[in-house]
């Protein structure tokens, strides 16, 4: 199968014109979608319940309501609300404002690929899922640049809802960068195994594994965390920029000869069978249900780990460290005060 890559000479900007888009939800997606769109020309009303993040949307200029009222007000209502609780605002705020031929959209399928939404069969259903955490779809449309995104659809019902989710792309700046068409199945269980696999569960582990090995072994906790947590940003801007050969033809010979011999001792056939399971949780629905049954039972293990976590010595020290380098600047959500009790 070819894939297109669409790019902002491919969108029919039209699509949107005349339009309002309801962004529900004023967190990590939530600022950096309505800020784009609204740079980028496009009517914006945000839908967020009271509280901190509401108060940030009103001090960022946008027009800030309830969500229920945003739903009624928006043409396309993109749901931007953490995908555990997506389902019970959508029943009771979000699906009584839907109106034949709007768009209601997400940035990622969970809840309409595991059937935790279902959709009515009079509006169109797409998804806009930007690569990368909200604060850099943000930060890199400020920038001139875009975070890659995939788009997915689900419903077509207007004969129009390619155009409008590519138009949308657009707006948040990833059009910039290529957008690439896929399903909800493969953009949901891409991103749940890449997440828990590689980019976040796979990643932490190894750091950690990895300053544990050489704290264990008696070496000065500081140099091990620049060993194993800070350098490996450099490592990875250089992965971006020119893949592996790239990363490799500026480490030193002696680095890569140990890529070469070590890296597949450390992540082995063992690992991989391990990817697959975690995989096969992912489409069998398993890890979904068990997420959703956490999330009932009020996150009593979620909480646990993440204090645990938390309270690691990398986290102590990378702490101390990150404060003697005042080029290293926190951009998160604590500083802008957006999301933290959804974070929490
Ligand atoms: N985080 C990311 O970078 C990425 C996320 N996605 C997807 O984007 C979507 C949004 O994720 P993300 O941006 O992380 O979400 P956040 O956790 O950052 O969303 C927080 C926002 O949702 C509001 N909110 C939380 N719970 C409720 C509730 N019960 N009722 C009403 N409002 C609520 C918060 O309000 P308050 O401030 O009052 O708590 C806040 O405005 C998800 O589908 C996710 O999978 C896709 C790609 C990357
Ligand atoms: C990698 C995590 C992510 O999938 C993302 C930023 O794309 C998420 O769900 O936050
Ligand atoms: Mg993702
Ligand atoms: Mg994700």
């Amino acid at each position: 199968m070819t894939t297109t890559v669409y790019y902002n000479g491919d969108v029919n900007e039209a699509a949107l014109q005349g339009k309002k888009v309801a962004i529900i939800g004023y967190g990590s997606q939530g600022h950096a979608h309505a800020l784009n769109l609204k740079e980028s020309g496009v009517d914006v009303v945000v839908g967020v319940r009271q509280g901190g993040s509401f108060n940030k949307a009103v001090e960022d200029g946008h027009h800030v309501v309830s969500v229920a009222e945003a739903a009624k007000l928006g043409d396309l209502v993109m749901v931007l609300l953490p995908d555990e609780q997506q389902a019970k605002v959508y029943e009771e705020e979000i699906k009584q404002g839907l109106e034949a031929g709007n768009s209601l959209v997400f940035a990622h399928g969970f809840n309409v690929h595991f059937s935790q939404i279902v959709p009515p069969a009079d509006v169109d259903v797409f998804l806009v899922a930007p690569k990368g955490p909200g604060h850099l779809v943000r930060r890199t449309y400020e920038e001139g640049a875009g975070v890659p995104a995939l788009f997915a659809i689900y419903q077509d019902v207007t004969g129009n809802a390619k155009e409008t989710a590519l138009a949308y792309a657009k707006g948040v700046g990833s059009a910039r960068a290529g957008v690439l068409e896929t399903t909800f199945k493969e953009e949901t269980e891409t991103d749940l195994f890449g997440e828990q696999a590689v980019l976040c569960g796979g990643l932490t582990s190894l750091v950690k594994a990895g300053f544990e090995t050489l704290v264990e072994a008696g070496y000065q906790p500081e140099v091990a965390y620049f060993e194993c947590l800070h350098e490996l940003k450099l490592i990875v801007d250089l992965m971006y920029e020119d893949g592996m050969a790239g990363m490799r033809y500026s480490i030193s010979d002696t680095a890569q000869w140990g890529d070469f011999v070590s890296g597949p001792r450390v992540v082995d056939g063992r690992s991989k069978e391990a990817m697959k399971e975690v995989l096969k949780d992912i489409q069998t629905g398993k890890f979904a249900k068990e997420w959703i049954l956490e999330n009932q039972a009020n996150r009593p293990q979620f909480n646990a780990i993440n204090n645990n976590e938390n309270e690691h010595q990398i986290e102590v020290v990378g702490k101390k460290l990150r404060a003697m380098m005042p080029f290293v600047k926190s951009k998160q959500i604590k500083k802008e005060a957006v999301s933290v009790s959804a974070k929490n």
